[in-house]
């Protein structure tokens, strides 16, 4: 079927499928309408990653298994995806906007002449024409674009904005694809692997998190909202104004131009709640937000609220649960 498919290019690190592939699957399957689900797999022979992704219910993985693709680099794997659309012709290419899905989907754009619109924070389609909803304009609006007359349709889409959903789907199709062209480039060998522990996908999957705003920076208190954070098993994330400080950097920033994250509990200390940082947390459970000021936009977000003073809070709640 030509350009009814949507295809998502599977990341995997450590032989673990990562969690944007998964967000992307439930996704798609929920704005597909007639198109089929089609995850695209690199693996190496002796990986076998299928079952993590069958899980969330793809129509179909189109999988590649090559030896090979132990050290290929973004290029080939972008030109490997090239030979792939012209063999299926999907109607949309989406991946993650990770490093790795921003190197790979840029390469394949060039090489496809087609559209790619970068870090989307939601999808839908009208018919077979993708409308890939981003901010814009130094982030103060949402923009919906469109790739009405080239294909394939490309986005990649930022990790977190969508909740992975497990099914129990048994139906997927396997394809395994080994007539490729693996163009020779010897241009990486990989002597070991080792885990990145990135801060960023720690508080995009934390379940508990302190957000720390301008209200309480100070070295003091901020040591006493890691205490905190420690005794509730939280994760401590920023507002963007706490990047700039000492020990935090944009990896602990939520919002807009930061992490989106999901945690169960949510407490914001001294952040005002400007739609560039709530942006990023509207999928938390429970939010409490403590803010001086009984105007504070972060209280038309919270479930919970205390107007007041965010270091007596913090100091208060340390000696309830020491
Ligand atoms: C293009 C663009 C992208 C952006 N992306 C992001 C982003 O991803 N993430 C992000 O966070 N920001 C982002 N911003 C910045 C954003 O607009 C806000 O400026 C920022 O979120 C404000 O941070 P804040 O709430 O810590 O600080 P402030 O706005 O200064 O608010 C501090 C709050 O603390 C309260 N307060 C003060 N003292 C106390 C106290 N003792 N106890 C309790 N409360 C107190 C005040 O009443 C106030 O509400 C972006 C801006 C732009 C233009």
């Amino acid at each position: 079927m030509i350009h009814k498919n949507i295809w998502i290019v599977a990341e995997h690190h450590q032989d673990i499928i990562q969690p944007v592939t998964k967000q992307l699957i439930t996704k798609a399957n929920q704005i597909k309408e007639n198109k089929k689900v089609i995850v695209v797999l690199f693996q190496t022979k002796e990986q076998t990653l299928e079952q993590q992704l069958i899980n969330y219910g793809p129509d179909e993985i189109i999988t590649v298994c090559d030896d090979r693709l132990k050290e290929a680099p973004d290029s080939l794997i972008a030109d490997l995806l090239s030979q792939l659309n012209h063999k299926y012709q999907p109607n949309s290419m989406l991946f993650g906007a990770t490093v790795i899905g921003r190197s790979i989907s840029a390469r394949l754009q060039a090489k496809l002449l087609t559209g790619l619109t970068a870090d989307c924070l939601d999808l839908k389609f009208e018919d077979d024409l993708l409308i890939q909803i981003k901010p814009s304009y130094g982030d103060n609006i949402m923009c919906e674009i469109v790739c009405p007359n080239n294909f394939p349709q490309m986005a990649t889409v930022r990790p977190n904005v969508f909740i992975a959903t497990e099914t129990q789907s048994n139906d997927t199709k396997i394809t395994i694809v080994d007539d490729l062209n693996f163009k020779e480039s010897k241009r990486i060998t990989v002597y070991e692997e080792i885990p990145l522990l990135s801060k960023s996908d720690s508080i995009a999957n934390a379940d508990r998190v302190i957000a720390l705003g301008r209200g309480i920076s100070g070295e003091e208190h901020i040591l006493k909202a890691n205490l905190l954070a420690t005794k509730l098993g939280a994760k401590i994330g920023v507002t963007r104004p706490l990047t700039d400080l000492p020990p935090f950097s944009v990896d602990d920033q939520i919002g807009q131009s930061g992490s989106s994250i999901a945690p169960k509990l949510l407490i914001t200390l001294g952040v005002h709640g400007a739609v560039q940082f709530t942006s990023g947390i509207t999928k938390s459970h429970y939010i409490v937000a403590i803010n001086n000021n009984p105007k504070a936009p972060i209280f038309d977000v919270a479930d919970y609220s205390y107007i007041g003073d965010a270091k007596t809070f913090v100091e208060a709640l340390l000696k309830l649960i020491q």
